[in-house]
């Protein structure tokens, strides 16, 4: 696949790429600003189409299915966490967590929203607005957020960019944990390479071309 943002422009944000992801494996992809990072996971996220190319999940090109099945696939079989966690401010701790399950009709059990709660430490905040919450601790709730769904896959995109030393090792190393744990495949991308302890696959990307650093 590649991606170039303007048709009239020659510039590849993604030059030729081609990258296989097997299912529970934790993949890290690092690189300096502007190398690309975001507009490889975007694209493998469902977020953004490539320019040319295509992107397989479980045998079905991603953007060739309609945008309903498209939405229930980020929905459902997606989690994502993003640099400035995205939480509704509004909403609850408690509402954030339960928000994608909105997206499954299946009936969500207020022991569900506890119990994910407590694996990432956050239950004592259940009823506080996000704005009432650390940075590191808005992480966790978007991190059990991601999880609530029992998704297949992650993707994370500089998961700990807006936290400081301590909260970006707690986050990072319970994300790699509980998506080991609960065989949910990782894609996470980020400036610091030593960022995930053992990844299974570790990736540079640099000027738009991905390479594999370490398997
Ligand atoms: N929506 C867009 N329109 C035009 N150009 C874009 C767009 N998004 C990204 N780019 C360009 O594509 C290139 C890759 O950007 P990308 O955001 O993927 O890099 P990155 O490695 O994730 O950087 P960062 O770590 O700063 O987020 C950059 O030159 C950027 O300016």
């Amino acid at each position: 696949m590649t991606k170039r943002y303007s048709n009239y422009e020659s510039f590849f944000a993604l030059k030729p790429t081609s990258l296989t992801v097997d299912s529970g494996t934790i993949n890290v992809i690092y690189g300096k600003s502007g190398s690309g990072k975001s507009t490889l996971l975007n694209i493998l996220g469902g977020m953004d189409a490539p320019t040319q190319g295509k992107v397989m999940f479980e045998n079905k090109d991603l953007y060739q299915l309609n945008d309903k099945e498209q939405s229930m696939i980020r929905g459902k079989r997606f989690g994502f966490v993003f640099q400035f966690f995205h939480l509704i401010p509004e909403l609850s701790v408690y509402d954030n967590i339960s928000l994608p399950t909105q997206f499954t009709k299946e009936p969500l059990e207020e022991k569900d929203i506890v119990t994910i709660a407590k694996t990432l430490g956050v239950e004592q905040r259940l009823t506080s607005l996000p704005s009432t919450l650390s940075g590191g601790e808005q992480q966790l709730v978007a991190v059990a957020r991601a999880l609530i769904n029992h998704p297949d896959i992650i993707f994370a995109d500089e998961p700990t960019g807006n936290l400081d030393s301590y909260n970006s090792s707690k986050v990072s190393e319970l994300l790699e944990t509980l998506c080991k744990e609960r065989d949910v495949t990782l894609v996470l991308v980020t400036h610091d390479k030593d960022l995930i302890q053992s990844p299974d696959n570790l990736y540079q990307m640099e000027d738009g071309n991905l390479q594999l650093i370490r398997k």
